[in-house]
């Protein structure tokens, strides 16, 4: 019962910010109707039942005028219910989409907001393959919730209305055994209660494995599929160590998990169909065993009998709401969970300053200078890497920084870009600067090339023939001819190339520093000095921090600074060696 209220407090929680969004109108609207038209469903529901009375009572009077007048009653609530029908579905899925876009919208506004994505990979994937959960499970969870919602709706207006109308029926039937009335008033509603309590409950006992087992399903699938596409996007270095058999081997052990799990699902998904269908088809004669006593004694006409007949499967129906939907309110509670987990690590990933002291990245006022305060940068599980303090980047410096490999370097720079939030001390960031990080490896997105260099700017921002001057200034004139063509850049240049492309990137943005972290590191030496007399040229006011292991660099570079051990971390030096020439200087 805690778990059941659990679940729809989660339920809640999730479902209702979209009742309350800018799309609320249209989502209450639509609700409303669909909940009108299943009420009415309802009435049809009822209505029918009463016409069976009339309609075997004629029958069994050989009336053929009422049998006619029935026959034209009946085509008059089919026809409503037909009408009804078509529209509750399609204003159900009408819903459906308007609520799944804003959910995924929210989602997607979350988990890309501030770095958090990058955060909660930091923090250990709390919520595995958020990709899964934003797609499959925020589909899942508005087509069942909804189907459940309404389902459960129906169900107790149906029990209210029927168990008036069975009350009554037992009445008019009274229980005939071994030739006597008995008295017990309304014996049919108590007889539908009792079966449907035992039905539910001995549900719930076979069946409650399976909400697990639909959970792990969910993941297994998920982290297959997940596995698939790591494949798939390195492809290249697999073929080149000729690692399809450890790949074949490792994605088919991910996949035996997800036949085992399956075979378990199977098993049990037998048992509970195996008892489910047994029971829906007990169901069908059980009220005629109830009242046939009294039929057989002429106590009540065939109409009676087949009016309560109806009645009863209906309450009986409605109470065992639990029983049939058994597999779907597993399956919505795996999904549930999914979502609640996805919610809870994208809130702890952006609120991680609120649990843990976390580097503060704040605006310096009035300096020009990035300067680092008592800085100590740590891992994700708290071990302290590199520590900086009193240390400043003054305006138009060319800082290179130094140090050996696995020292902290890079994760200095996530620190000073504001998504490592590991540590402590402040780093101070001129207002409104513009930084700009530039990795060994860009990111390029799928599609156009000029989208590509120009990311994350937005296609039409930035002028082509502007493009192609940065693309013949880094050296790819070749490129310069193929903006609009679509590739995966990223797979189809050298490294050399994707890295001259992120230099084209970065006279593009002209950042007020630029960060390149080995960001020539794959270029030929006199190519990486020219680039470099390039950035100096077209960014004369850019500050550039570079890190970098070729004494190559020593040249383009006004300062150098080195990561020093100190016990068991690296120490940022204040004012480190010169370095040997001036950039414009450099061969
Ligand atoms: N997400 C992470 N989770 C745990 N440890 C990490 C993570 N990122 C980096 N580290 C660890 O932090 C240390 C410093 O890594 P970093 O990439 O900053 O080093 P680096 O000085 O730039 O090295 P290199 O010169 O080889 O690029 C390494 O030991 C690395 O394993």
């Amino acid at each position: 019962m805690k778990n059941i209220s659990a679940t729809l407090a989660i339920v809640w929680r999730i479902a209702i910010p979209y009742f309350r969004s800018e799309d609320k109108w249209a989502g209450r609207g639509l609700l409303a109707a669909v909940v009108a038209i299943e009420l009415s469903l309802v009435a049809i529901d009822v209505l029918v039942n009463q016409w069976q009375n009339r309609f075997y009572s004629a029958l069994q009077a050989y009336d053929f005028n009422t049998f006619m007048r029935e026959i034209w009653i009946f085509i008059g609530l089919a026809s409503a219910f037909v009408a009804l029908a078509v529209y509750q579905l399609y204003l159900n899925q009408w819903l459906q989409i308007r609520w799944r876009r804003w959910l995924t919208r929210h989602y997607l506004g979350e988990w890309l907001d501030d770095a958090t994505h990058y955060r909660m990979q930091l923090k250990g994937d709390a919520a595995d393959n958020p990709d899964q959960r934003i797609t499959d499970d925020v589909k899942t969870f508005v087509e069942q919730t909804l189907t459940i919602g309404l389902g459960l709706l129906s169900s107790i207006v149906t029990l209210f209305s029927f168990v008036i109308i069975l009350w009554g029926l037992s009445n008019n039937a009274p229980l005939h055994l071994f030739g006597l009335d008995v008295a017990i008033p309304g014996y049919l509603v108590w007889g539908a209660l009792l079966y449907a309590v035992l039905g539910t409950a001995l549900t719930h006992w076979i069946g409650a494995p399976l909400v697990n087992l639909n959970f792990e399903q969910q993941r297994y699938e998920a982290d297959f599929r997940f596995n698939l596409v790591r494949v798939r996007e390195n492809s290249e270095q697999i073929a080149l160590l000729k690692g399809e058999g450890a790949e074949r081997g490792r994605l088919l052990h991910r996949f035996d998990f997800v036949i085992g799990n399956w075979y378990a699902i199977m098993s049990r998904t037998k048992r509970l169909t195996m008892f489910t269908a047994s029971y829906q088809q007990a169901a069908v004669i059980f009220p005629y065993v109830l009242v046939a006593p009294a039929y057989f004694a002429k106590k009540i006409q065939l109409g009676d009998m087949m009016q309560t007949a109806s009645a009863f499967s209906s309450v009986q129906r409605a109470l065992s709401f639990f029983v049939t939907a058994y597999r779907s309110l597993a399956e919505w509670r795996a999904v549930v969970a999914r979502l609640d987990g996805f919610e809870m690590a994208v809130s702890s990933a952006a609120n991680i300053a609120a649990h843990e002291p976390t580097i503060g990245v704040a605006s310096s006022g009035g300096s020009k200078a990035i300067a680092l305060e008592q800085l100590l940068v740590k891992l994700p599980n708290g071990k302290p890497l590199v520590a900086a303090d009193a240390f400043t980047i003054e305006p138009s410096e060319r800082v290179l920084v130094t140090g050996p490999s696995g020292a902290g370097k890079s994760t200095l720079f996530r620190a000073v870009a504001g998504v490592w939030p590991f540590g402590t001390g402040r780093i101070a960031v001129p207002e409104q600067s513009r930084l700009m990080m530039l990795p060994q490896r860009p990111y390029f997105p799928v599609g156009p090339l000029g989208d590509a260099v120009i990311y994350p700017a937005e296609r039409g921002t930035v002028a082509s023939d502007k493009i192609r001057d940065a693309l013949i200034a880094v050296g790819l004139p070749d490129l310069a001819e193929r903006l609009e063509e679509d590739g995966h850049w990223n797979r189809m240049l050298s490294l050399g190339e994707q890295q001259r492309l992120g230099l084209a990137r970065a006279l593009l943005h002209t950042p007020d520093y630029l960060f390149l972290d080995e960001a020539t590191a794959s270029l030929d030496e006199p190519s990486e000095a020219r680039l470099y007399r390039l950035l100096a040229e077209k960014l004369p006011l850019a500050t550039i921090v570079s890190i970098g292991h070729r004494s190559t660099l020593d040249a383009v570079h006004t300062r150098k600074v080195a990561l020093v051990k100190d016990g068991e971390i690296h120490v940022l030096g204040n004012g480190g060696a010169p370095a040997e020439k001036e950039p414009s200087a450099a061969g």
